[in-house]
């Protein structure tokens, strides 16, 4: 069991915890002290106790979860507070592929079951949590870290920015404007779709999706666990998998490029008319044209009235596949994957830009590990980035550094709202034109 150390609090949004922990964050006054470490065998029942508290999930495990849970569970990596003997909060990463603009996979710690039990909330032990494992990601030697965001305020504190977003859309299919005589997708560029059965689609999907990773910025790794859940070859206790129907895409070469897991709602309005709800649980294509062929097979699918997207790109094509775009109402659109850059020229020299051009970034980080000035020499075919003296260009937070780096933030905007700061006069125009990507970053997963 390591002992972990704790940090100061922070204090403001742009000021994160310094990385550098110790563990002596003093108890409150009357209570016991609180201990953060990484959590042994024993405990692991005890600190997933804890964590389905905090995310307010019936608190007991069964022996058959605790197994399962632990079996993908890196307990070096597996961080607990106690209080006593009994596990308050809880946060855990695991190693991730992110994919930069270009293509370049890069590290990331990500971070996730983050919790602190309602009965030790606001007394900073959050604070301590994410500064133990800032500290240990450094020390790994990962440039980034990212979560998923239970709630938006909670991490620009950490460093964290936003860095993709994502969208859904309701599709009322009566009102789309498609003929309903229209044959299925594939009858011109002779592809088809083939359904299949999930052992298939175990089998068959990491592959597309590998393909979507090496191309799309803001696409993380599935590990084979996740495949497995996707897949129904394994399932939680109380938390039971329902079968996808799965469609796969076979290109007129052959290759199987894409594919859509979705299920149906059966309902019918009065007993006369099918009104069923299609519901996208996963939808990954290599290609455009496969992209547009599982959309096509999805919109003529009989009985199907509505279809629910589930989270895409915010720059999705499904609205503009319609006749009438307007039949796809937008039910959500969000912030999705956070990152927080721990090494500025590792994670800056990973990727590709969108046109040539230099800058000197000012990155404020206090007490931070991407604090100072970097000079970036950006273009389509990678960077340089090396830390210097020279004039800033433009002044920005570590935070805003993380919502540039995939392609999602805009440097001109942030600069609008007061959270950039431009030195030099076109400096953001300029950042603007190097870091965006031509389709927008996506990240498809939640975790
Ligand atoms: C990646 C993921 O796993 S996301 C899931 C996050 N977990 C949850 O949402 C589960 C329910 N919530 C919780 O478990 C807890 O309330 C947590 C983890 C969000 C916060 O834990 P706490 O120990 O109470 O936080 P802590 O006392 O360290 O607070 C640190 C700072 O964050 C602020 N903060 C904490 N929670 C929130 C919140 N939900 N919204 C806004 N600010 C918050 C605190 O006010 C404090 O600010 P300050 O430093 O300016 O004073």
């Amino acid at each position: 069991m390591t002992a972990v150390p704790p940090v100061p609090r922070a204090t403001a949004i742009d000021s994160p915890a310094p990385v550098a922990a110790v563990n002596s964050a003093a108890p409150v006054s009357g209570a016991r002290a609180l201990d953060l470490r990484t959590v042994t065998d024993a405990e692991f029942p005890d600190w997933l106790r804890a964590a389905r508290t905090g995310f307010l999930r019936p608190p007991s495990v069964t022996g058959e979860e605790v197994a399962l849970r632990r079996a993908t569970t890196d307990l070096g990596r597996t961080l607990g507070v106690f209080d006593g003997a009994r596990c308050v909060a809880t946060l855990r990463s695991f190693p991730q592929r992110l994919t930069a603009a270009g293509g370049v996979a890069m590290a990331a710690s990500a971070v996730t079951q983050v919790t602190v039990s309602p009965t030790h909330r606001r007394r900073g032990l959050l604070n301590r949590l994410i500064a133990a494992e800032l500290a240990a990601a450094r020390e790994r030697g990962e440039p980034l870290a990212t979560l998923v965001a239970a709630e938006y305020p909670i991490y620009g504190r950490y460093g964290f920015g936003p860095a993709t977003r994502a969208a859904e859309w309701t599709v009322d299919l009566t009102r789309a404007g498609l003929d309903p005589r229209r044959p299925g997708p594939g009858r011109e560029d002779g592809g088809r779709v083939e359904l299949v059965d999930p052992a298939e689609a175990r089998r068959l999907a990491p592959g597309v999706h590998d393909r979507l990773r090496a191309v799309r910025a803001g696409v993380i790794d599935r590990s084979a666990r996740r495949w497995d859940l996707l897949t129904g070859a394994v399932e939680f206790p109380g938390d039971p998998w329902r079968e996808p129907f799965f469609a796969f895409h076979r290109a007129a070469s052959g290759e199987i490029d894409g594919y859509a897991a979705y299920t149906a709602d059966e309902r019918w309005a009065d007993a006369k008319q099918p009104m069923v709800t299609a519901t996208v649980r996963d939808l990954i294509a290599a290609d455009p044209a496969a992209e547009r062929a599982l959309w096509e097979y999805l919109f003529a699918i009989d009985w199907v009235t509505t279809v629910r997207t589930g989270l895409r790109a915010p720059d999705d094509l499904v609205p503009d596949l319609l006749p009438d775009p307007r039949a796809a109402g937008l039910t959500t659109e969000v912030d999705l994957l956070w990152v927080r850059v721990l090494d500025v020229v590792r994670a800056l020299e990973a990727r590709t830009y969108a046109t040539d051009g230099a800058l000197v970034l000012d990155v404020r980080d206090p007490s931070g590990p991407a604090d100072g000035r970097y000079l970036l020499t950006a273009g389509p075919g990678g960077a340089e980035c090396v830390r210097t003296d020279r004039d800033a260009d433009l002044v920005l937070p570590v935070r805003e550094l993380g919502a540039l780096l995939l392609g999602e933030g805009s440097a001109v905007r942030l600069a609008a709202l007061g959270r950039v700061t431009e030195e030099r006069p076109g400096a953001a125009a300029l950042a603007e034109l190097l870091f965006r990507t031509a389709r927008r970053p996506w990240c498809p997963d939640i975790f």
